[in-house]
């Protein structure tokens, strides 16, 4: 069981690759983001090479794993394109993630529980590789038993419920159930992270609650690296975090 006691901050650049997709120029390069980032105190880097490649491309992740300092976490749907180029280039984590073509975004978790003999061959494939394989789901007790069935080490508990909720009510309860499923997954001996739409507003609640091994967040930080630069952007969000966590 991991009780890390130092909360980690993953960044996600995809949305560097987002703006820069959407004028089809050289710039801005996400390369360049990742390097700031891992100066600014990031602990790694992550990456979501999706299907559409509406933001991150195949050479982006190339060169990420010549040139990053810390690690790679790879996120990555299902599918043996995916399984094939996470094989050639070994990231240090594999993150497994549902995708749908027409979503804005990673609308909820895996379905774990409802293929497992599928997300199990993936896991057992992607582990050959070195990688820490996780599976990003709900926070929810089905999913996080089927995802220490299938063998995999880590999960990342969807946060985007809990980034949406409007009510205190809402707040509140999605709050508790990041909170349990973090407790019911390291209880089941995973290495539980979290992320998805999370930003300076709402992290430091996530942040405190224990036992989280590391936050993966990208959106919110590239949106205030506009202002301040990528690498204000993280080292305010690496000090909020660290905050948060000394102090629950
Ligand atoms: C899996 C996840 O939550 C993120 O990687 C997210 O998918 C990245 O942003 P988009 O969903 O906008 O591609
Ligand atoms: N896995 C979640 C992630 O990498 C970042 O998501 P977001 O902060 O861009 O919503």
């Amino acid at each position: 069981m991991t009780t890390s006691t130092r909360i980690l901050l993953g960044v996600n650049i995809d949305h560097v690759a987002t703006l820069r997709q959407a004028r089809g120029t050289r710039y801005p390069d996400p390369v360049k983001a990742a390097l700031d980032a891992e100066e600014a105190g990031a602990d790694g880097i992550t990456v979501h090479l999706r299907e559409d490649r509406r933001h991150i491309q195949e050479r982006d992740v190339l060169v990420l794993s010549e040139v990053l300092q810390t690690r790679m976490n790879f996120e990555m749907g299902v599918t043996e394109e995916m399984m094939a180029f996470a094989e050639r280039i070994r990231p240090a984590h594999i993150c497994l993630v549902p995708e749908t073509r027409q979503e804005l975004t990673t609308e909820g978790g895996l379905d774990v529980a409802g293929q497992e003999a599928r997300i199990k061959a993936a896991v057992e494939r992607l582990s050959k590789t070195g990688a820490e394989v996780s599976l990003f789901i709900d926070a929810d007790e089905r999913q996080i038993e089927a995802s220490r069935r299938v063998g995999a080490p880590a999960i990342e508990l969807h946060t985007g419920r809990y980034a949406d909720a409007e009510t205190s009510t809402e707040v509140a309860e999605e709050l508790k159930r990041i909170a349990d499923g973090v407790a019911f997954g390291l209880a089941q001996g995973l290495i539980v992270n979290a992320g998805h739409g999370l930003h300076y507003h709402n992290v430091e609640a996530v942040a405190a609650i224990k036992g989280i091994n590391e936050l993966n967040i990208g959106h919110a930080l590239v949106a205030h690296a506009l202002f301040v630069g990528f690498k204000s952007a993280v080292s305010e969000m690496k000090a909020l975090i660290l905050a948060a966590a000394a102090k629950a």
